[in-house]
């Protein structure tokens, strides 16, 4: 992954920051370097996660998945970085499987029913994620998909995989049932595990090339250094903390490629829940290029100065040729591909949000692939922990997401949890029909 932030600099926008700024900050950066290669060193809790393109094991993975290798469909069930990662990874290359694979990251009664009626069970696995083991709307979704493959007459302690950590109600399951099983490893938080087991089962069973994965992380690994100007996850992670102190406390994740909407999710989940504490943090949003430029640049080009665009481009890709036509007006379409064309979607906007003094940077890979795929998801990952640094604030933690989890419990009945009296305690303004 390259990062190119001549966009955001001071001389081209508002808010924007200084090369001088830049260069102030970057000692920031070495300090923050260090503190981040301590906590790689000693596995930490959360810094752990960057150690992955080296712990994660290909080959024991591909082992576990073997018996639903051949599965023509794949459904993962977990939520949160438990289910974003594999959705992130099965969408991006999803053109180069054989395997249609699906998230049930949510609890809506209808959405589930319609996908499990849908699919052909007898030929579809199961890959459970928890960490903890404990999430509600994982371990329903799980015994709704276990009671559908019963209703089918399908065994489903043949067709599951189970990825959890060491103990929990999911491993004590996986346990009872002898199913295939495999660990979220230690000192790794959901939303930084989508290189770990949690992510990749679904990309193997959709027949992904693992070591691609995991060696283009590697590669980006490598870049982390003690400046800035040094490492293109650094650059976007400092430059970001920065324009948002100026300012852009919003920053849009726009991918020009459809296969990466569900890396936008996966980013959002990421910058929000890692960075989102004690008053702090950037709030993401989700767009996509081109379609959203008929719908949100309009905003980005001409409302308040708060957003900092992140483009992320591919520069190969499958293209397919316009037919020509006799409408004279159209005529030029017919002289490109819908990959030229996108790609000048892809200029225009930029030049225009530059042109407009609007900050925006671009994450540059060379194509969709494994490769490339497991850089960008490791240079998000090492920007958001240096960003972190940066901010200081807890990086690997989420409270405030506990709170929620504890209330629901309290309200089904799964236990007593004070934060569930809040919910009778809300105040009401109504304004009825
Ligand atoms: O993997 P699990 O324990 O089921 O957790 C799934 C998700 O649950 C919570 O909402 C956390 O805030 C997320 O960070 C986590 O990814």
């Amino acid at each position: 992954m390259d990062v190119d932030i001549g966009n955001a600099l001071a001389s081209v926008a508002s808010p924007g920051v200084s090369r001088e700024s830049l260069e102030r900050l970057d000692e920031q950066v070495a300090d923050a370097h260090e503190r981040i290669e301590a906590g790689m060193a000693d596995g930490e809790h959360g810094y752990e996660a960057l150690n992955l393109p080296d712990r994660t094991d290909p080959d024991e993975i591909r082992r576990t998945v073997e018996p639903v290798a051949d599965a023509e469909a794949l459904v993962t069930v977990g939520i949160g970085g438990s289910a974003l990662g594999a959705a992130t990874i099965t969408e991006a290359l999803a053109a180069e499987s054989d395997t249609e694979a699906i998230s049930l990251d949510n609890v809506d009664p209808a959405w589930v029913s319609n996908h499990l009626e849908r699919l052909p069970l007898e030929n579809t696995a199961v890959n459970v994620v928890s960490r903890s083991g404990t999430t509600a709307e994982t371990l329903a979704n799980f015994l709704v998909v276990r009671e559908a493959f019963e209703d089918a007459g399908v065994d489903w302690t043949e067709r599951t995989i189970v990825t959890t950590g060491e103990s929990g109600p999911l491993r004590d399951l996986s346990e009872r049932h002898d199913l295939p099983s495999l660990s979220v490893p230690d000192g790794v938080p959901g939303r930084f595990s989508a290189l770990s087991a949690v992510g990749m089962v679904a990309a193997a069973v959709c027949g992904h090339d693992l070591e691609a994965l995991l060696s283009g992380a590697a590669a980006e690994a490598e870049t982390l250094s003690g400046s800035l100007f040094d490492c293109p996850a650094y650059a976007y992670g400092a430059t970001s903390y920065a324009l948002d102190a100026r300012g852009a406390r919003m920053n849009a994740m726009v991918p020009y490629a459809e296969s990466l909407e569900t890396y936008s999710e996966w980013f959002a989940q990421l910058w929000a829940e890692s960075l989102g504490k004690d008053d702090l943090g950037q709030t993401p949003l989700r767009a996509l290029g081109a379609t959203d430029q008929h719908s949100q640049l309009q905003l980005y080009r001409a409302g308040p100065r708060d957003k900092l665009v992140t483009f992320v481009t591919s520069e190969e890709g499958t293209d397919r040729s316009i037919p020509e036509t006799d409408v004279e007006d159209l005529a030029y379409l017919g002289d490109a591909t819908l990959g030229e064309l996108l790609d000048a979607e892809f200029e225009a906007t930029e030049a225009s949000l530059a042109a407009a003094g609007r900050p925006n940077v671009r994450l540059e890979l060379e194509r969709v692939d494994e490769y490339e795929l497991g850089g960008l998801l490791y240079g998000m990952e090492a920007a958001c922990v240096l960003a972190g640094e940066l901010y200081g604030v807890n990086t690997f933690e989420q409270p405030a997401v506990e709170w929620a989890k504890k209330a629901t419990r309290g309200l089904l009945g799964g236990g007593e949890f004070e934060e569930a009296d809040a919910v009778a305690e809300k105040s009401e303004l109504r304004v009825e029909r």
